[in-house]
């Protein structure tokens, strides 16, 4: 019975050690407030319920700065959007653990001279690499668009046809991203395929929040089995063989052969270059779903596609097939780019975090100073300001010409950087914004497409930390091809 007793006194020593150790804090003079929360919890149970409530709240009562405790990780939130830059350029607020955090916990590999790597890599998917990935691209896109107007004998029809949206996007835009990165290969190798690799991503990403936590990866056998797929992959040596492979997998490849890596790193790693072009995918889907949902939207920027189509068919020679645009002419279409940036702005659910390398006094753009303590997470989180009614009238709505010529403010000046979704350090945001562009383009161009009766679905927070979310459930669309269209194609 003594003994008993004193197992249980130690027990109860180290549990509230612990506590003390791990989930207590007291404020230091100087550091952010810190919000109530649960005692054993802190704010983990309403952030997970819905986050963005959760901030503005809290940023209401507390102020634009303030340390909330997920569990036994603190974080400080700054939710004021004109101390973006200031924050970006914190040489103590630092993004590589995230990264190695990302690529160990849920790929498996550490990736050696990491941010080399990274630099040079990202100069792959910029400038004129830009235009002949976009050219590549745009012809794959255009092969599915044959693929899904073909009925079940292989021929052309011109009949309506019914199909998930999510599905759709997955045989047109995502083979099309996929070959544009991976390149075609030999047909009749049946590993590695667009279609089998979505489905297998799809699921294994459910699981992305735990295993980027920390969570053993066997916890889970579907995002096993979801992963023994994903890493049926070609070799390096094979792989490099490939005229078309994109030029960022050449570049990081040879990088990671140069640097000893395995075959096994070089599999994670192309695992993480196709998640993170997976955002894309999503982007896309709530691009065409959002004009679906909102006829005037859906008009509104046919009616521009329309009108720049008509004025280059003017130009044509008789002898052209095709319609071609530049990057210049896509970058001019301002409707199109409101459409982009508002879909980003609702369904973006990302935080741009970084981990506190040192004890650091940071100074926010009203000149109040903070010091945020090493070894905490510090994050921005786009999703807060992206629904803050101060800056976007009537957040919650989906107003497809909001960012034409508009200009935002928040606490009267001016917001620099409006749309965070791409954080500061994604060398792909051109990219992923000019695909997804050109996909908008073609598939509005090139078919009639509306909801089934009756489908809606809308943004799943439940994955909130993923950079686009995705949607809580499918939903049913009819396509057809329009009439008398002709070919376009990317120069
Ligand atoms: C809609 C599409 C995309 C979204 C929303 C997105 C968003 C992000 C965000 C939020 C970050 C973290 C940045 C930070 O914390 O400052 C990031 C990092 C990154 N993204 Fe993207 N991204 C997208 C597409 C792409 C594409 C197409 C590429 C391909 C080149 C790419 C490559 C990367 C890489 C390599 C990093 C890590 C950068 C580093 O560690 O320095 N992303 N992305």
């Amino acid at each position: 019975m003594v003994a008993l007793t004193v197992y249980l006194a130690i027990a109860v020593a180290l549990c509230v050690a612990a506590y003390f150790k791990f989930l207590f804090r007291k404020r230091r003079e100087n550091e952010p407030p810190i919000p109530t929360g649960h005692w054993f919890w802190g704010n983990g149970e309403e952030f997970s319920k819905n986050a963005v409530k959760f901030l503005h709240s809290t940023q209401k009562k507390i102020g634009d700065i303030f340390t909330i405790r997920l569990f036994n990780q603190h974080m400080t939130v700054i939710l004021d959007p004109h101390s973006y830059e200031k924050f970006v350029k914190e040489r103590n607020f630092d993004f590589d653990k995230i990264q190695k955090q990302v690529n160990h916990n849920v790929f498996s590999f550490e990736l050696v001279n990491a941010r080399k790597m990274l630099k040079e890599a990202g100069k792959t998917v910029r400038g004129p690499y830009l235009n002949k990935g976009m050219a590549q691209f745009s012809n794959y896109l255009n092969e599915t668009f044959t693929e899904v107007t073909q009925s079940s004998t292989g021929e052309h029809t011109d009949e309506w046809k019914t199909a998930g949206l999510r599905s759709f996007n997955s045989q047109t835009l995502f083979a099309s991203l996929f070959y544009t990165i991976f390149g075609k290969g030999d047909a009749s190798d049946a590993r590695f395929k667009p279609l089998s690799v979505y489905k297998n991503f799809d699921t294994f990403h459910k699981y992305f929040n735990f295993l980027w936590l920390g969570m053993p990866v066997k916890l889970f056998p579907k995002a096993v089995k979801a992963l023994e797929g994903l890493c049926n992959q070609p070799t390096s040596a094979e792989l490099l063989q490939r005229d078309d492979l994109s030029e960022y997998l050449r570049f990081s490849t040879n990088f990671m052969l140069e640097h000893n890596q395995t075959e096994q790193d070089i599999i994670g790693h192309n695992l993480v270059y196709l998640h993170v072009n997976y955002n894309t995918f999503r982007l896309a889907f709530w691009s065409l779903y959002k004009l679906l949902e909102n006829r005037e939207a859906l008009e509104g920027l046919r009616k521009e596609i329309d009108e720049v189509v008509r004025c280059k068919r003017a130009e044509m020679d008789d002898d052209d097939e095709e319609i071609v645009f530049s990057m210049e002419e896509i970058d001019s279409l301002k409707v199109l780019d409101s459409v982009v940036n508002e879909t980003l702005r609702v369904s973006s659910g990302v935080f741009v975090v970084r981990s506190v390398l040192e004890d650091t006094e940071f100074q926010m753009e009203n000149g109040q100073n903070f010091t945020v303590r090493k070894g905490d997470k510090v994050a921005m989180y786009p999703p807060a300001m992206h629904k803050d009614p101060e800056i976007f009238e009537n957040p919650d709505e989906y107003k497809y010409d909001r960012f034409v010529d508009a200009k935002f403010y928040k606490y009267g000046k001016e917001v620099k950087n409006p749309v965070m979704a791409f954080g500061a350090l994604c060398p792909g945001k051109k990219y992923a914004i000019v695909q997804s562009k050109w996909f908008l383009l073609s598939s509005m161009y090139s078919f009639d497409m509306e909801l089934c009766d009756g489908e809606s679905t809308q943004p799943d927070i439940n994955y909130y930390g993923h950079e686009i979310l995705p949607p809580t459930k499918e939903v049913q669309i009819r396509y057809k091809l329009r009439q008398n269209i002709e070919k376009l194609s990317f120069l």
